[in-house]
């Protein structure tokens, strides 16, 4: 259908908001998310933590770099919907080999353009994020917000087994491997491997339903607890395997849903964001040192815990080691007893920034130290 084709973004709350369709026309239902990242959207879009979810990019214009054959984060576009504001006419860059639109298209993904995305986010951040949809062309008929509403909430989603590999990946070390890692694989990114990789890593990237005796059957020397899509209360099965990993005191490295399972692991809770952190320039301070990184970050939940305090754990002390300090939300936990951390943003994140790339020199820090 043309560029023409009439569109809706219809909210839970009633609210509709009219534009064009943007890639595939059709219907498409998740929950509706803001990200406030100026680059990086085809990272946005391939991110596997983004299931089931409509994003909406804050930056007005989108798509003028086009679509290119290396920056995917996975083997696919993710976002349930694509919510944006003014869409590239002419994408220009030297290594984009397909306009934005057409790479949704192709895959199948839903989008609405000509949005007042501004709008639309003050009204995300004032009420939260919350179930949505967008309807084009044929599909915009009947009653649009009570399909909104017969959709699953986030609260509750289960979405690891969704995203997860089917078997067992190696991603080589460059050069001489120093470690072997067991990565427990929720929604891992392309370049988390990549990281690891650089630093001599061979990592293995194992089903989510993967079972200690899998993780000790590569005799990692460490393991490693990917990002990934849902509820962090529903993973009962990735808790009790970090449990084990933590009881038989191998290092462990966690990243944003890693560090809500490592936490939930250590005893503490996790809960719902009203509208979550979703950007590439969002502060986090270590309490330890002071010291502010500035970071990436995609998450809907968060542990519950007090900045900077110790806490008991079953496997010995641990401390809540990072907050955000626009609003207090716990950013990482370190166990003080075991070799095991993990933060709630992203040190992989590939658009950007790279202020915490670091983290993964801590690892096999922890891992040298271990053998
Ligand atoms: N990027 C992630 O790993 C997200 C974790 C979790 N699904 C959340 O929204 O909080």
């Amino acid at each position: 259908m043309s560029e023409q084709t009439p569109a809706v973004l219809v909210l839970e709350d009633g609210t509709t908001l009219r534009g064009r369709s943007y890639g595939a026309t059709g219907q498409t239902l998740g929950e509706a998310v803001f990200c406030t990242g100026m680059t990086g959207y085809q990272e946005t879009l391939t991110d596997p933590s983004y299931h089931r979810q409509i994003v909406v990019q804050t930056a007005p214009q989108i798509g003028n770099t086009g679509w290119n054959d290396e920056d995917d984060e996975s083997a696919r576009i993710w976002v349930a919907g694509y919510v944006v504001r003014d869409p590239a006419r002419v994408p220009s860059n030297w290594r984009s080999t397909r306009p934005l639109d057409e790479a949704l298209a192709a895959q199948g993904v839903v989008g609405i353009s000509g949005v007042d995305t501004r709008a639309l986010t003050r009204h995300l951040r004032e009420r939260g994020a919350m179930r949505a949809g967008i309807f084009s062309g044929e599909a915009i008929t009947g009653d649009l917000v009570a399909k909104v509403k017969a959709s699953p909430a986030m609260v509750g989603a289960d979405l690891a087994g969704e995203v997860t590999t089917k078997e067992t990946v190696v991603v080589p070390a460059d050069g001489e491997a120093r470690y072997r890692v067991a990565a427990l694989d929720l929604g891992i990114k392309s370049n988390t491997p990549r990281m690891m990789a650089a630093r001599g890593i061979e990592t293995h990237i194992l089903p989510s339903t993967a079972s200690i005796d899998d993780v000790l059957a590569i005799e990692p020397d460490g393991v490693f607890l990917s990002n990934g899509p849902g509820d962090p209360a529903t993973q009962h099965h990735a808790i009790a395997l970090t449990e084990e990993v933590l009881r038989r005191q191998l290092p462990l490295f966690g990243i944003c849903f890693g560090n809500q399972i490592l936490g939930r692991a250590l005893g503490l809770d996790t809960y719902k964001l009203r509208y979550g952190h979703r950007g590439i320039n969002i502060p986090v301070i270590d309490t330890a040192t002071g010291r502010v990184a500035i970071t990436a970050q995609n998450h809907g939940f968060a542990l519950a815990g007090e900045p900077g305090t110790r806490f008991d754990t079953p496997f010995g002390d641990a401390v809540v080691s990072h907050y955000c300090p626009n609003d207090g939300c716990v950013e990482g936990v370190r166990a003080v007893d075991v070799p095991a951390f993990s933060v709630q943003y992203h040190p992989e994140a590939a658009a950007g920034p790279h202020d915490a790339a670091l983290l993964f020199d801590e690892f096999t820090g922890l891992m040298n130290r271990s053998s």
